[in-house]
């Protein structure tokens, strides 16, 4: 961690915390978001070049709002607050911070006061498009604060202290409609905490390596969970080129893969050089999820016979001592809930069981990376376009996209109908366009007529949709053409669907995957 400069995000529950995060990695200086909750002993650990404050929906005068420790401003680390967090800053050091009269939501227009800093570069003679999200305002700054930017509503819209290096916008600089917003940022991280943009994907791989060579010893062997999916596939390269062959990826066939998908993700894997243990445990997967219907149960026998699986062949592999997986950023951070857990609505499918039972240690080189920072290693490791952008597939497979009791016929049904979505979404192009594209079997059956026959049979949903991160996601708006291309063939070449129709709800309130 000393090794490079970074800045730390303390988070108070804004919708908008991974970005600003997102947005320092973009200039390559390494960030990491925390719950405000964190103390100070954590923070000199952590040995941060600046601090940002992330904005939240509460207001500071309520009773139970999250503070901080005012000694962060003592510390003599930049500070820079965003909305909530520059409130916060005001109403700790002094100043006066109300609900305002006007509202301010969506695009402002910012007038710089000073073009030193902060706004380095600007035009004081010109308005600057920002986004705003605030119901409170600063009334009164705090003693020794000045104001270096107003808008129509907030005639603080930023503030600076005169001499310590403390920083505050009531507008979002890490949102794209802020057209000022990389400059700000940038102003804060290289100019005001002097941070160098050596934080490459380059290096990444580097020093990963190097920390896995140092941590596995020689005799030990390390199992990994290969799905063929981008986190995966990079988490074993990289462990593959610490220790070799003592790295045993396993990919197991849980009866509910996409058609075709164990030939190619094991000749896709030998490409790379990853010799890969394949375990065909369809049969045990498909006669436990004979009759279920609930989707949770379905994801839990799912899960539950993984871990068996994988126990069983990490013994037959034996010495194994290591387990390592694909874990992302955004599954380990967590954010600040003052308002209690938030509520599962699925829950996701890993091998999480695993280490415990088996009392495996974990390797999980990319838990401080996003999705596309996992796309640029593969990049940096040379990977085919196909395993860069290959869409993400669940864990439990198709057997969340059938509708209903998963059996041979509807496997059947959705592997083809599936296999016609992606090869026709790869010939027009959109596959690389898109998140994620697949067909899911609604098992309804609806009257049709083919060849002056009634048909009775069943329907197919086409999803796709785009996404930054799975968290939020719209349906895509592919051309008229492409879909009816798609609903021709289907019900033509898939004996047992006489209808197909088009997914057009978004992320909230649906969600991506039926099931
Ligand atoms: N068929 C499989 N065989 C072995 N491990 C699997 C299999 N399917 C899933 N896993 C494990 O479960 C993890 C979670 O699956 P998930 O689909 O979320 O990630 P992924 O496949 O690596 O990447 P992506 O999200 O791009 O598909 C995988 O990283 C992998 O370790
Ligand atoms: O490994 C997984 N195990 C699961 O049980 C699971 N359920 C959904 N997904 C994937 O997660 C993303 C968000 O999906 P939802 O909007 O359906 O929750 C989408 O990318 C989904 O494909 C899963 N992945
Ligand atoms: N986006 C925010 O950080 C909002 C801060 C505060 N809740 C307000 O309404 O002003
Ligand atoms: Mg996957």
């Amino acid at each position: 961690m000393k090794t490079k400069d970074a800045i730390l995000i303390l988070d108070f529950g804004s919708q908008t915390t991974q970005l600003i995060a997102r947005r320092v990695r973009e200039f390559n200086v390494y960030s990491e978001i925390r719950p405000c909750t964190v103390s100070l002993d954590e923070i000199r650990a952590f040995g941060p070049k600046g601090i940002i404050l992330s904005g939240g929906p509460a207001s500071v005068y309520d009773e139970e709002a999250p503070r901080i420790p005012v000694e962060i401003f003592d510390m003599g680390i930049p500070v820079l607050g965003i909305c909530y967090g520059m409130q916060l800053m005001a109403h700790l050091l002094g100043g006066l911070v109300e609900r305002s009269f006007k509202r301010e939501y969506g695009p402002a227009e910012l007038r710089v006061l000073s073009t030193e800093d902060l706004f380095y570069g600007l035009d004081s003679n010109r308005k600057y498009r920002v986004w705003m999200s605030h119901g409170d305002r600063i009334e009164v700054l705090p003693p020794d604060f000045i104001s270096i930017a107003e808008s129509e509503n907030s005639p603080y819209a930023a503030m600076r202290h005169k001499e310590r290096p403390l920083f505050g916008v009531q507008f979002h600089p890490e949102v794209v409609h802020t057209e000022i917003g990389r400059e700000v940022l940038s102003n804060f991280v290289f100019r005001i905490c002097g941070c160098e943009p050596t934080w490459t994907m380059e290096s990444f791989i580097e020093t990963t390596v190097r920390e896995i060579r140092e941590m596995v010893s020689s005799e030990d062997r390390v199992v990994c969970a290969l799905s063929g999916g981008i986190d995966s596939t990079v988490t074993a390269l990289l462990v593959h080129r610490a220790i070799g062959d003592r790295l045993v990826p396993i990919f197991v066939n849980n009866g509910v893969l996409r058609k075709n998908e164990p030939e190619e993700v094991l000749s896709l894997m030998e490409g790379l050089g990853l010799k890969v243990h394949y375990v065909d445990a369809s049969q045990r997967f498909l006669e436990r999820l004979q009759g279920v219907t609930d989707p949770e149960k379905k994801r839990r026998i799912i899960g539950y016979t993984f871990i068996e699986v994988f126990e069983e062949e990490a013994r037959k592999i034996g010495n194994v001592k290591w387990l390592a997986q694909g874990t992302l950023y955004p599954d380990v951070i967590e954010s600040v809930s003052f308002r209690g857990p938030s509520a599962t609505i699925k829950t996701h499918h890993n091998v999480g069981g695993l280490p415990e039972r088996m009392q495996l240690k974990l390797i999980e080189p990319l838990r401080e990376l996003f999705k596309d920072e996992v796309r640029e290693i593969a990049r940096e490791l040379g990977l085919p376009k196909k395993v860069i952008w290959r869409q993400p597939f669940p864990g439990p497979g198709l057997a969340i996209r059938i509708l209903g009791e998963v059996t041979e016929e509807r496997l059947r049904i959705l592997r083809e109908a599936d296999a016609i979505v992606t090869e026709e979404m790869l010939k027009s192009g959109w596959y690389y366009k898109v998140w994620q594209s697949f067909a899911v079997l609604v098992p309804v059956k609806t009257v049709g007529v083919m060849g002056d026959y009634r048909t009775y049979e069943h329907v197919i949903a086409i999803r796709c949709v785009e996404s930054q991160d799975a968290m939020t996601a719209d349906w895509v708006r592919l051309p008229y053409e492409l879909l009816a291309r798609l609903s021709n063939r289907i019900i033509n070449e898939v004996q047992g669907v006489n209808r197909v129709v088009y997914d057009i709800s978004s992320k909230p309130p649906a969600t991506i995957e039926w099931e």
